[in-house]
């Protein structure tokens, strides 16, 4: 699985490989990847995006050393998308931390059908030719990624408030977003949650066709009061990433996500 531009083991072939503009080169093209393999195109991330259900934000699992297995079983259980997020160390990984982390899951990605996704930083996007760029309110602002990564990759915003949700549904150049907090959560400490009251509005009062996804303190228990809050894709840390099973737990999570809805 080559999508990944640059290579710590062979880091001489990143100028080469960065020579001309993102924009004329879009993603999936196959003209812009040197001798590697094309990544996905436009149209089969943004099938796939319309698709998903089940969003993985997860660390590079460095104390545990088990990253690659440990995105195996997640995307196996029926992750749909997973996103590198590693803030747990108190520092930002390093650049090269980061790209070696995200090769690692480009090929579990490659080898479940899943789509790869890069938080907060579109030069690490580019670098890995990731699928998906997903952008804070505090990020770089929508227009400089697009224009950095072309249009091929998805880029989904965060959002907190029903305004947010509306400017977000609306924004040239956003695929997806994201609402939350449901719950007051340990893995994003500082950010209050707006609760399910912001997903129920969001469901009635945002006219979008856009897909979005619940976030914060969701977990198996908690699935169903978030579906009938009206989310029908959700984003989740700790209910994969502390699992004994993180295959089972996916695997509950999708089934739970995809079950006819008790009313
Ligand atoms: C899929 C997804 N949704 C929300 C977030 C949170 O983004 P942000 O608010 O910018 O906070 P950080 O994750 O950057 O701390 C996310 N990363 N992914
Ligand atoms: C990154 C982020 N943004 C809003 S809540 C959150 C973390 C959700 O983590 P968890 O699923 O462990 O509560
Ligand atoms: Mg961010």
């Amino acid at each position: 699985m080559i999508r990944i531009r640059f290579h710590g083991r062979s880091g001489s072939s990143l100028s080469a490989r960065r020579q001309g503009s993102r924009a004329d080169a879009p993603h999936g093209t196959g003209t812009y990847y040197g001798d590697a393999m094309p990544g996905l195109s436009g149209d089969q991330i943004r099938k796939r995006l319309s698709n998903a259900r089940l969003y993985l934000c997860t660390d590079a699992r460095r104390s545990r050393g088990d990253l690659a297995e440990f995105a195996d079983a997640a995307l196996r259980g029926g992750v749909d998308i997973i996103q590198l997020r590693d803030k747990s160390g108190g520092e930002p990984l390093e650049a090269k931390e980061e790209i070696a982390a995200l090769e690692v899951l480009a090929a579990a990605c490659e080898k479940h059908g899943a789509l790869l996704s890069v938080n907060d930083r579109s030069d690490i996007a580019y670098a890995v030719g990731a699928d998906v760029l997903h952008l804070g309110q505090d990020d770089l602002p929508v227009p400089v990624a697009r224009e950095l990564l072309g249009d091929g990759p998805v880029i989904g915003r965060s959002t907190h408030s029903l305004d947010q949700a509306l400017a977000a549904a609306k924004e040239e150049g956003v695929d997806y977003f994201c609402v939350g907090p449901c719950w007051p959560t340990p893995t994003k400490p500082g950010r209050s949650a707006p609760g399910l009251e912001l997903v129920r509005a969001v469901g009635t009062e945002v006219p979008t066709a856009l897909p979005w996804f619940a976030i914060g303190g969701i977990d198996l228990d908690r699935l169903p009061q978030v579906r009938e809050a009206s989310a029908s894709r959700v984003v989740v840390v700790r209910a994969i990433t502390e699992a004994s099973d993180p295959a089972e737990a996916a695997s509950a999570l999708r089934s739970a996500l995809t079950a006819p809805r008790s009313v």
